[in-house]
């Protein structure tokens, strides 16, 4: 983290004692907190070589046996801080073929099938090494039964789940109750600000008589709220409560100090004019990966739309997406296959959509129930990592203060430096007001944390404003269903009929490319490039030095996003070109031909 946070302003307080307690100078590594060298090996392997202070903090408290609850920034490493002790107690245990049998060992609840997928990811590749091997599963509640019987079948030590999902398979039968209580060790709730939100508390209320008070808990969360307490007297006994908060910064225990917060304030129409400004590629004003939040789908494929018009490419994630494709999407964008994503994370509207369209076929009591279900498992972004991401931009404002907290903390994470820049119209001005406030805290000084943004000025705005106004009025609500419907159409058929592909096929991932034009039309010719008289000299200045600033720290501007293909031609498309001969061709001489000449555009 940039603003290194130290052991000694962690506070330390046992249930009914807040007295800080200071830790020290101490600041030890993976090997030297006793985690077993299997683990340690696999941290090293993704060049992870330091703890965070969470991690610093909590992996002796939780390996030690002791109930935690620990608050700590997005973005700060809070999967690892639980993952690695919790293995490392299964490994040693298992070495004592202590292990209990008869129902997984270790539970960990998050409140979205995303972070299911996140989650059971790095647990797996923490156990690369270990020669016990774990079963892990994650579990979705839209799983067959007969699928859900399959994967708790042996059954696994460890179990990723939604609370709902835990509901769905006890009230199924997959699961019973009183195997859950014999062989639970540790129970995990991840994300734990957002479980209840997330309409969990029904689910986790019915589990938790199950839960013997042997049982170790633990509660991660990224803020402390009235939720956090409520679980916590709910679950834990005499837990201890770890608080991360950064030296010197007092009111910096929301967002991680190694991200710079900018604001521009304009009206709700000129949006679209402002966010061309910020991402036309001459002079660029921001670098790296950009994660784009908008409030409603229709805006997202808006303007997806919008920016195809001056060839900047992006792809959208939104909830209805099946997850197959929310995945893939989040793996290539990691994975550096496309610059910018524009996401939605709006419960509300997601809602909304969604029951819509089943309000035809269900009773009003499933529709309750269905409305429960959303919330539950259509988490778009919440505590998802985004690798790498340099500016978080937000389009809309999100609707309340946390999900400020949430979506700025997909930049910045770990060690890395991001950025994040909200677009403030006058509606949202009370809003802003309210994240102005949080982030002040007691220093009344707001102007420390979320600054007007100034790369740009008004005359480069306005230079843009023509051949702005004039790609946005070439896309029509008509465009923008059209555009959303053949998304999702497409994302189902390559879900369905690819999953099984890119099981076997990983490398053939790049193939089936999120950011493809969307547009019937080709963009007009005059807005492909913009004329030199177009771009402002202030701006131009600052261009060539955040240029060299960002070459001083090592991020390549000089790598381009993927561009258009010439001709605005029929891209290849997967599922008509694949077949058993290229595949051969493939095999037999161990390359991937079409897929380096793809890498090749794609740099
Ligand atoms: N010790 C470490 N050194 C470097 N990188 C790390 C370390 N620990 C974790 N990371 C990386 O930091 C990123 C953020 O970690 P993680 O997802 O655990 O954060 P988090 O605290 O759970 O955030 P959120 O509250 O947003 O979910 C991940 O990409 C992770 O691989």
């Amino acid at each position: 983290m940039g603003a290194e946070a130290k052991l000694d302003s962690i506070e330390r307080r046992e249930e009914g004692d807040v007295d800080v307690e200071k830790e020290g100078e101490e600041e030890k590594s993976f090997e030297e907190l006793g985690l077993d060298e299997q683990l340690t090996r696999a941290l090293r392997k993704k060049s992870v070589t330091d703890p965070t202070p969470i991690q610093r903090a909590a992996i002796p408290l939780i390996l030690s046996g002791k109930n935690v609850v620990a608050c700590a920034k997005t973005g700060s490493g809070k999967t690892f801080a639980y993952l690695l002790p919790m293995l490392h107690e299964l490994l040693r245990l298992s070495s004592e073929n202590s292990l209990r049998k008869s129902a997984p060992n270790v539970f960990i609840l998050v409140p979205t099938r995303d972070l299911c997928h996140q989650v059971y990811s790095e647990a797996s590749s923490l156990l690369e090494f270990c020669t016990n091997k774990f079963k892990i599963v994650h579990l979705m509640a839209t799983m067959p039964i007969q699928d859900m019987r399959v994967a708790l079948s042996g059954p696994p030590n460890i179990v990723v789940a939604t609370p709902a999902c835990i509901s769905t398979c006890t009230s199924k039968g997959v699961l019973r109750a009183s195997s859950i209580r014999e062989s639970i060790s540790m129970l995990i709730l991840d994300e734990a600000d957002l479980l209840l939100s997330h309409g969990h508390e029904a689910d986790l209320k019915a589990l938790i008589p199950h839960i013997p008070r042997s049982c170790q808990c633990i509660l991660m969360s990224a803020t402390t709220s009235p939720d956090v307490d409520k679980l916590k007297k709910l679950l834990l006994h005499e837990p201890v409560t770890l608080t991360l908060s950064e030296e010197g910064q007092s009111n910096s225990d929301l967002i991680p100090g190694n991200i710079e917060q900018y604001w521009i304030s304009c009206s709700a129409h000129d949006k679209l004019l402002y966010i061309y400004a910020l991402l036309k590629p001459k002079p660029r004003l921001l670098a790296g990966k950009v994660l784009i939040f908008v409030n409603s789908i229709d805006m997202a494929f808006r303007l997806r739309l919008f920016l195809e018009k001056f060839e900047i490419r992006s792809a959208v994630l939104n909830a209805e997406l099946p997850q197959n494709s929310r995945l893939h999407i989040l793996e290539e964008f990691n994975a550096g296959l496309f610059g910018i994503l524009i996401a939605t994370d709006d419960n509300q509207s997601k809602e909304k959509d969604q029951t819509s369209r089943e309000s035809q076929v269900q009773s009003r009591s499933t529709k309750k129930k269905f409305r429960q279900n959303l919330d539950a498992e259509f988490g778009v972004v919440r505590g998802i990592d985004f690798k790498n991401v340099f500016t978080v931009i937000n389009f809309d404002m999100p609707r309340s203060p946390a999900g400020y907290v949430h979506r700025i903390g997909r930049t910045g994470r770990g060690r890395n430096t991001g950025t994040a820049v909200s677009l403030v119209s006058p509606e949202e001005g009370e809003l802003f007001a309210k994240i102005k406030i949080m982030l002040e805290g007691d220093s009344r000084d707001d102007s420390v944390h979320i600054q007007p943004f100034p790369h740009l000025t008004k005359k480069a705005v306005e230079d843009l404003r023509y051949r702005a106004e004039d790609a946005a009025r070439s896309v029509t609500t008509r465009d923008v269903q059209d555009a959303r419907h053949q998304d999702l159409k497409k994302e189902i058929l390559n879900s369905e009929k690819l999953k099984a592909h890119f099981e076997e096929n990983p490398r053939d991932l790049d193939l089936l490319k999120h950011d493809k034009i969307l547009s019937k039309t080709a963009p007009p010719s005059h807005l492909r490039v913009i004329p030199d008289y177009l771009i402002d000299p202030t701006t131009k200045q600052v261009g060539k030095a955040l240029k060299l600033s960002r070459a001083a720290v090592g991020i390549n501007t000089a790598k381009k996003r993927p561009g258009f293909k010439k001709g605005f031609g029929r891209s290849s498309d997967p599922l008509k070109t694949f077949s058993a001969e290229k595949k051969k061709r493939r095999d037999n001489d161990g390359k991937d031909h079409r897929q380096k000449k793809k890498l090749k555009v794609g740099e």
